[in-house]
C-alpha cells in the first residue's frame, strides 16, 4: 500500500493557507494574454475583448443639429421683435441650403443641421404660425435645443481603449462611427469536467449513493455568459487513466481546463496527482471559505483551475478567482467587481483564519443605509444559499464574529 503524498506524519504541520489577496497577484502575475488577434463584424463583436485602440475618425454629432421640432432663429432678434418671417426648412437629411438673415427663421425637425447663422431653436410648442408670420411667444437664450457637433465624440479620441470588454452599447458607439469591423483577441477556448464516481448527468438515473452532476450546468452557463466556448469533457470517474486522459485532451485543445471535485483530500481525489503528473502544480489550498482546496497550476500551455466538488465551493471560487483569470487571459482591462460598505442585519458566524464569502441579501432602508442579512445555512453544499441571495459578504481573512450593526463588505452579484 502506498503511503499517500498528503498523510500526516507524525510531527505533521498543516501548511499555511495562502491568502486570497496573493492568489490573486500570483495568478494575475503569471496569466497574460496570449490570444491572437482577428477581425469580426460588429455583429460578432459582442462580449469580445478589444485587441486595439478605436481612435473616433468623425465628430458625433457630425454636425450642430436641433434637439427639437420648432424653429431656427437668431436669439438677438428675439430681443426687439417677436416676429420673424419664415423663408424655408431644414429636416434631417436635407438641410436648408441658403443663410439665416436677421428677421427671419426657418422651419427646424429634430436631428435637423442648424442652418449657417442661426444660433437657437424654439419648440413648436411656443410659437404661433400664421402662413409665413411665425410669432414667438418666449426669447430663448443663445444655443439653446442645439446639440454640438462632438459633444458626445470628438474626432481623434479614443472611443475605446485596448483590452476593453464589448457590450451591447459599445455597439451603438461603433456603429455611430461608422464602423463595420473590430480587432479583437480570439476568445478563450475553455474545457470543462466534473470528477467524481458519484456524479450522473441530469436525465440519468441515480444509483444508491449518487447525485445529479449539478456543477457543470453552472459553470456552462458562467461560461457562455462570459461569451467563451466551452468543450465538455463531461463527468470523468475517479480514475487516474480516466484522469490523464481527460487532462490530455484539454491540454492538447483548450487554452483552460476547469475542473471540479477531486481536489481534496480523500482517498479517490486524484486530480492534484494527475495534474502533478502531466504538468504542474502553482499552488494549492487558500484561505478561503467556501473553497479552501482550490488549485491553480498548468498543463503544458494550457492554464488549469481545480474548483472544489461541493457546489458552492465552486461557484464561489469560480467567481472570486476564475473570473478575475479568465479576465487577464482575454487580454480584458477593466475590473467589474464592485464592493461596498453595509451594516449587518444580523449576526455572522465567522472564525479567523479563512476570508468568508458568505451569501447574503441586502436592501437600502429608509434613512438610505446599506444593510445585509446572511441567506441562512451557509455549509458548502447548500446551492440554495446562494440561489437566494443578492451579494456575498466579504469578510476578511482574520475576522472574528460579526455582531449585529457592524459594518461589512459586500459584493452585489
Ligand atoms: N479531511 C478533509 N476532508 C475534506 C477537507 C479537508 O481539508 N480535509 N476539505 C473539505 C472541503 S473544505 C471541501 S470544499 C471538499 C472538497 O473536496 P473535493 O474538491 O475533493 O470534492 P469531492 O470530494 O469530489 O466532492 C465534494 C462534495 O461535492 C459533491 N460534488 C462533487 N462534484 C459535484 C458536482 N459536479 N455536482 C454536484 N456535487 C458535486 C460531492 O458529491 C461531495 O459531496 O472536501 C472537504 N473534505
Ligand atoms: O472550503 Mo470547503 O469549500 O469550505 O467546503
Amino acid at each position: 500500500m502506498s503511503h499517500h503524498p498528503e498523510e500526516p506524519s507524525p510531527c505533521y504541520q498543516a501548511p499555511a493557507l495562502l491568502p486570497v489577496e496573493q492568489a490573486l497577484a500570483q495568478m494575475h502575475a503569471s496569466l497574460t494574454c496570449r490570444q491572437k488577434v482577428q477581425k469580426v463584424a460588429l455583429e460578432s463583436a459582442l462580449g469580445a475583448v478589444l485587441a486595439e485602440d478605436v481612435i473616433a475618425e468623425l465628430n458625433i454629432p457630425p454636425h450642430d443639429n436641433s434637439s427639437m421640432d420648432g424653429y431656427a432663429v437668431r436669439a438677438a432678434d428675439l430681443q426687439t421683435t417677436d416676429s420673424l418671417t419664415l423663408t424655408g426648412s431644414s429636416f434631417a437629411g436635407a438641410p436648408f441650403r441658403g443663410e439665416l438673415l436677421a428677421g427671419e427663421t426657418v422651419r427646424i425637425m429634430t436631428g435637423a443641421v442648424i442652418p449657417t447663422g442661426a444660433d437657437a431653436v424654439v419648440m413648436q410648442e411656443q410659437v404661433e404660425a400664421n402662413d409665413t408670420n411665425i410669432r414667438f411667444l418666449n426669447k430663448p437664450d443663445t444655443g439653446s435645443n442645439i446639440r454640438r457637433a462632438g459633444e458626445d465624440i470628438r474626432q481623434g479620441q479614443v472611443l475605446l481603449a485596448k483590452g476593453h470588454l464589448i457590450r451591447a452599447v459599445d455597439l451603438g458607439l461603433l456603429a455611430s462611427l461608422g464602423i463595420a469591423e473590430v480587432s479583437i483577441y480570439t476568445p478563450l477556448k475553455v474545457a470543462i469536467m466534473s470528477s467524481g464516481d458519484e456524479l450522473v448527468a441530469p436525465g440519468g438515473k441515480l444509483k444508491e449513493g449518487q447525485i445529479f452532476d449539478s456543477n457543470r450546468a453552472v459553470l456552462r452557463a458562467q461560461l457562455s455568459q462570459l461569451g467563451i466556448e466551452v468543450l465538455d469533457l463531461g463527468i470523468v470517474p475517479d480514475s487516474k487513466q480516466a484522469l490523464r486522459l481527460a487532462l490530455s485532451q484539454a491540454a492538447a485543445e483548450c487554452d483552460v481546463l476547469i475542473s471540479s471535485g477531486g481536489v481534496s483530500v480523500g482517498e479517490a481525489d486524484f486530480t492534484k496527482e494527475i495534474l502533478a503528473e502531466l504538468g504542474q502544480i502553482g499552488f494549492w489550498k487558500l484561505a478561503i471559505k467556501p473553497g479552501k482546496p482550490f488549485a491553480f497550476g498548468n498543463l503544458g500551455e494550457c492554464v488549469f483551475f481545480g474548483l472544489p466538488g461541493n457546489p458552492v465551493s465552486a461557484f464561489v471560487t469560480f467567481d472570486q478567482l476564475v473570473r478575475p483569470a479568465l479576465a487577464n487571459l482575454s487580454g480584458q482591462i477593466q475590473n467589474t467587481q464592485v464592493r461596498l460598505l453595509a451594516k449587518a442585519a444580523d449576526n455572522l458566524k465567522k472564525r479567523p483564519g479563512r476570508m468568508d464569502l458568505q451569501r447574503g441579501w441586502f436592501w437600502q432602508d429608509e434613512n438610505g443605509e446599506l444593510l445585509v442579512k446572511s441567506t441562512g445555512n451557509q455549509g458548502s453544499g447548500v446551492l440554495t444559499s446562494i440561489a437566494n441571495a443578492n451579494c456575498y459578504i466579504v469578510l476578511e481573512q482574520q475576522r472574528g464574529y460579526v455582531t449585529t450593526g457592524e459594518q461589512v463588505s459586500i459584493q452585489p452579484f
